[in-house]
């Protein structure tokens, strides 16, 4: 009997605005990976009718903190279960954000998934604000891109996110690139490192 196929995931994290859902679009257009993008996931949920999360949602986006990882997983979990794409291979992008994340993810799904790696888009703080700025400015719509929520989203960030991707670092699981390049240019920085990890 042959063992049950494990989902593949990479996990892409970096700053708010450091350009990972970008990232992930390029390379899901390219090779066919499912982009998973927990915010886009809750954002979703929040305005699904009758979501008895949705309010929940809301408070955390625009206050810029986490939201509890029992609805983030769920989302993930779902939307993992219920795609169609052939290769099992997922981008998971904004996951796991904070340790209440990462046990989380550790204990629901562990033994369904295999973490191939971190994508790391390294940006500077200033890069990062200004495009999320300009991304609100161009009707993003979101009610996270002003720069009073901005701050918080930052700090959560340091505070919280950094030390996710130093647990996976000390694993050697985190691949860094410079994502103050173009687009193009990150994407080829990728490219390059997805041979070692068999994509
Ligand atoms: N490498 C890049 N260079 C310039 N602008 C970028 C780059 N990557 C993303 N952007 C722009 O910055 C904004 C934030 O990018 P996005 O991919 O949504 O970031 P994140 O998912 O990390 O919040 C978007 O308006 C996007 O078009
Ligand atoms: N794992 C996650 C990811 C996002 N979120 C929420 O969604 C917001 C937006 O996340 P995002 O990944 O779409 O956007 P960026 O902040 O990375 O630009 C975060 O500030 C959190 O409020 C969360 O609670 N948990």
């Amino acid at each position: 009997m042959s063992a049950v196929q494990k989902f593949e995931v990479l996990f892409v994290l970096g700053g708010p605005g450091a350009g990972k859902g970008t990232l992930c679009r390029l390379l899901s257009e390219k090779y066919g990976y499912v982009h998973l993008s927990a915010g886009d996931l809750l954002r979703e949920e929040r305005t699904k009718p009758g979501s008895e999360f949705g309010e929940l949602i809301e408070i955390h986006i625009k206050n810029g903190s986490i939201v509890p990882v029992e609805i983030t997983c769920t989302l993930l979990d779902h939307a993992m279960k219920i795609s169609k794409a052939p290769k099992k291979r997922f981008l998971i992008d904004g996951f796991p954000r904070n340790e209440d994340n990462l046990t989380g993810w550790a204990k629901a799904m562990s033994d369904k998934v295999l973490l191939k790696g971190v994508l790391f888009c390294e940006c500077s703080k200033e890069v990062c604000t200004q495009r999320c700025l300009n991304r609100g400015a161009k009707g993003s719509g979101r009610s996270d891109d002003n720069e009073e929520t901005l701050i918080k989203r930052h700090e959560i960030y340091i505070k919280n996110t950094l030390p996710i991707i130093e647990h996976y670092e000390k694993q050697g699981l985190v691949y860094k690139f410079d994502s103050m390049k173009a687009p193009l240019e990150v994407l080829k920085d990728v490219e390059e490192f997805l041979p070692s990890i068999g994509w």
